[in-house]
């Protein structure tokens, strides 16, 4: 690990600390907001047969130390493809973790990705990095070749293939736009609106739905699904977002939606988590300079 001049590896290991604790708090909170169309969340299972809430917060947890890792190694680092491979080593071993926390469900393979590249990016920031900072420099990562990457076929590269569109791969090169042009500043303006925290949550949710295209959605109902899920949470967006009564019949709509098609927006789901990270890391700056 490489420390940067003037920072000691005890600034590393508490900033690692506190980036890693925001990570799992931010798959937690994610996983128990409600409701979420077709998603696991407080009220139930969603379209899902195999995961529970509880399974999602253990897996959470399971992911601290991976998060810890990632941080650590990446601390004041630069980009190059030696800590790209480092990176794409904690992230497959904190998938084998995740696997082995829920005996084999998997609860977290596509927040492992989003989070870890952006837990890495801030850490290789020394903590200090605005959110702009941030994705560009996981964006950064992202586009390095990962050498030791298994050959497998995955569903998510089956969707992007089939039907020409970007998966998780491409969302985190192109520097997570939907976290930075929809989320993000959704979330923010439903609160200056008056929305409390959790209903601006759930609107940060309906602005990454509204266009992106989750591979999750895809695999399970196709086009026609991916399309009906995103002009649904515009419809919540139009009638004034969940904190109207009017957005929040076209959210229980759009639930009704999701689960008659057995379809489930998880990469939505790990984009608003990684929302919640960086609203909040970005509000606050870890190395000890800043304090
Ligand atoms: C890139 C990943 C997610 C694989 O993606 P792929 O589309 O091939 O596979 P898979 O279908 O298994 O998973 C995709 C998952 O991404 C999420 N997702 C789906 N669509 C999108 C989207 N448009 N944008 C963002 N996330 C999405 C969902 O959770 C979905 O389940 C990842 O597993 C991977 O390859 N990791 C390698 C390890 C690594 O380098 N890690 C570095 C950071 S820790
Ligand atoms: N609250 C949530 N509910 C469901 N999925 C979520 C949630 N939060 C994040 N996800 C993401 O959704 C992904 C689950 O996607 P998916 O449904 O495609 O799972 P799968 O096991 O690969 O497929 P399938 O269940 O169709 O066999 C996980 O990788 C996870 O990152």
């Amino acid at each position: 690990m490489q420390i940067r001049p003037g920072f000691s590896s005890t600034e590393a290991a508490r900033c690692a600390t506190a980036l890693s604790e925001l990570a799992t708090a931010a798959l937690i909170d994610e996983a128990r907001l409600s409701p979420k169309p077709g998603l696991v969340d407080s009220r139930g299972s969603g379209a899902h047969q195999d995961l529970t809430l509880a399974l999602m917060e253990r897996s959470a947890r399971s992911l601290q130390p991976t998060f810890h890792a990632l941080a650590l190694h990446s601390w004041c680092r630069p980009v190059d493809v030696a800590l790209r491979q480092r990176v794409g080593k904690l992230g497959r071993d904190g998938e084998r973790q995740m696997m082995a926390a829920t005996q084999g469900v998997n609860t977290h393979r596509g927040a492992i990705w989003a989070l870890g590249l952006l837990v890495s990016a801030a850490a290789m920031l020394g903590g200090q990095g605005s959110a702009a900072q941030i994705t560009a420099q996981a964006a950064a990562l992202a586009c390095l070749p990962d050498v030791d990457a298994p050959k497998s076929f995955s569903k998510g590269l089956r969707a992007t293939q089939r039907y020409k569109l970007p998966g998780a791969r491409e969302e985190a090169q192109q520097g997570f736009p939907h976290i930075m042009q929809c989320a993000l500043p959704q979330l923010r303006r439903s609160r200056r609106n008056g929305a409390d925290d959790h209903l601006a949550q759930l609107d940060a949710l309906m602005a990454i739905m509204a266009s992106l295209s989750d591979t999750c959605v895809l695999s399970r109902a196709g086009l026609a699904g991916l399309q009906s899920m995103q002009l649904g949470a515009r419809l919540v967006l139009a009638a004034g977002g969940c904190a109207q009564p009017a957005g929040r019949a076209a959210l229980a709509r759009l639930d009704g939606l999701m689960l008659a098609q057995n379809a489930s927006p998880g990469g939505a789901a790990d984009l608003l988590a990684a929302t919640l990270f960086i609203d909040r890391i970005s509000t606050r700056a870890f190395a000890d300079d800043h304090q």
